[in-house]
């Protein structure tokens, strides 16, 4: 199967593209097409990163090539990852509404052409932001079962790194999912956590251990109080001690936040979550990730966009698995879903 990048010279795109190569993810007979822009650097530079990999890794490469249009784009699974980031400096914040305003073009052109020039089949994973408006523009074009946001399997696996971390197990013992809007607004789906080799009644004593009493009816309060220390910390090696510090839902948001403010930017990590997501498509089994999917009243009657646990396949994603949220999460998930659909409203006006 093919794979496309568009935005392959970013930070994370070019991440993507190496670590697909590097990982051997693709078959020598596959093709990953690297997506830049004509003209400018990018177009230039999307030869160069060609040759770049042929040359690190001539003998297990894929088939590369480059396309500069996207009306060229042909893959089986394409990876939007071309657009404009939040600086990564401290105290230069970027609203959700001016990502959007700088990306919608690049949603709505891309959409557009794999609408009218694809092939009705390919699956396409955002990783671009906001995530959750670029599922609405691309699931409204292609169908919404063939459109996955990964900002939540991101999440996902964050979460369960942290969950280990605290309990002193490996993060494959480790299972659970993160819903709702990617960032600071993300749902820590606790009632979805499993434990390997710990019975029920073990596993509930143990987050309710991590979770120390608290609900997410104040999660948010929590996040905010959190930057607001992270900013007040000069020492990026304290501000990231103090992170150590808190329970693990809340190092969630917090540390890929000071990650960012550091300068480092997340794209490895970014990278390393939607190689996984890809590899799992790819894969061809049904296995349930987590990822933000345009709804239609499959978890608490709501239609939008939401990140939730879904089954994903070479077709896309096909059911969601979460009956029975607890009762703070549904509050939350709710209040979440509310946010995104107002954040997405006028774009999505403005594309109809
Ligand atoms: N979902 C996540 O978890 C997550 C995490 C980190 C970053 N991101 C997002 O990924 C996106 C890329 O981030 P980055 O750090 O790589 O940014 P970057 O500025 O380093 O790279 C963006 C790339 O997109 C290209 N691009 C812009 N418009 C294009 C177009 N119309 N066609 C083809 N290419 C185009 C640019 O030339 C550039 O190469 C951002 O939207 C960022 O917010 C998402």
């Amino acid at each position: 199967m093919d794979v496309a990048v568009l935005g392959a010279t970013g930070d994370v795109g070019r991440q993507i593209c190496t670590q697909l190569v590097e990982r051997r993810i693709l078959p020598t007979t596959s093709r990953l097409q690297l997506v830049g822009r004509p003209g400018g650097a990018s177009g230039r530079a999307v030869h160069g990163l060609r040759a770049d990999l042929i040359d690190a890794y001539d003998e297990h490469a894929p088939l590369l090539d480059v396309a500069l249009d996207p009306t060229e784009v042909v893959a089986d699974v394409v990876v939007v990852a071309a657009g404009m980031t939040a600086p990564a400096t401290s105290g230069v914040p970027m609203s959700r509404a001016a990502l959007a305003d700088k990306n919608v073009g690049v949603f709505t052109a891309y959409a557009e052409a794999l609408a009218r020039h694809g092939s009705g089949q390919e699956v396409v994973v955002v990783v671009s932001n906001p995530v959750e408006l670029g599922v609405a523009i691309m699931a409204s074009a292609l169908g919404r079962q063939r459109v996955i946001g990964m900002g939540a399997w991101l999440d996902t696996l964050r979460f369960r790194r942290e969950i280990a971390v605290s309990l002193g197990v490996r993060r494959h013992r480790v299972g659970g999912f993160v819903g709702g809007q990617h960032g600071e607004d993300l749902v820590p789906l606790w009632s979805t956590v499993r434990i390997s080799g710990l019975d029920v009644d073990e596993r509930r004593r143990a987050v309710d251990r991590l979770r120390g009493g608290r609900s997410l009816d104040g999660f948010a309060a929590e996040v905010a109080s959190a930057k607001e220390q992270l900013a007040a910390t000069s020492d990026m090696g304290q501000a990231f001690a103090l992170i150590d510090s808190w329970p693990p839902d809340l190092r969630v948001v917090a540390r890929p936040w000071m990650t960012h403010q550091s300068g480092a930017k997340t794209a490895a990590g970014t990278a390393s979550a939607t190689i996984d997501l890809v590899d799992t498509i790819l894969d061809g089994r049904d296995i349930v990730v987590a990822g933000q999917v345009a709804l239609a009243g499959e978890v608490l009657d709501r239609t939008g966009v939401l990140g939730v646990p879904v089954v994903v396949g070479q077709k896309g994603w096909t059911r969601v698995l979460l009956d029975q949220p607890a009762p703070d999460e549904a509050r939350r998930l709710a209040a979440v879903a509310e946010r995104i659909d107002a954040a997405n409203a006028p774009w999505l006006r403005g594309a109809a």
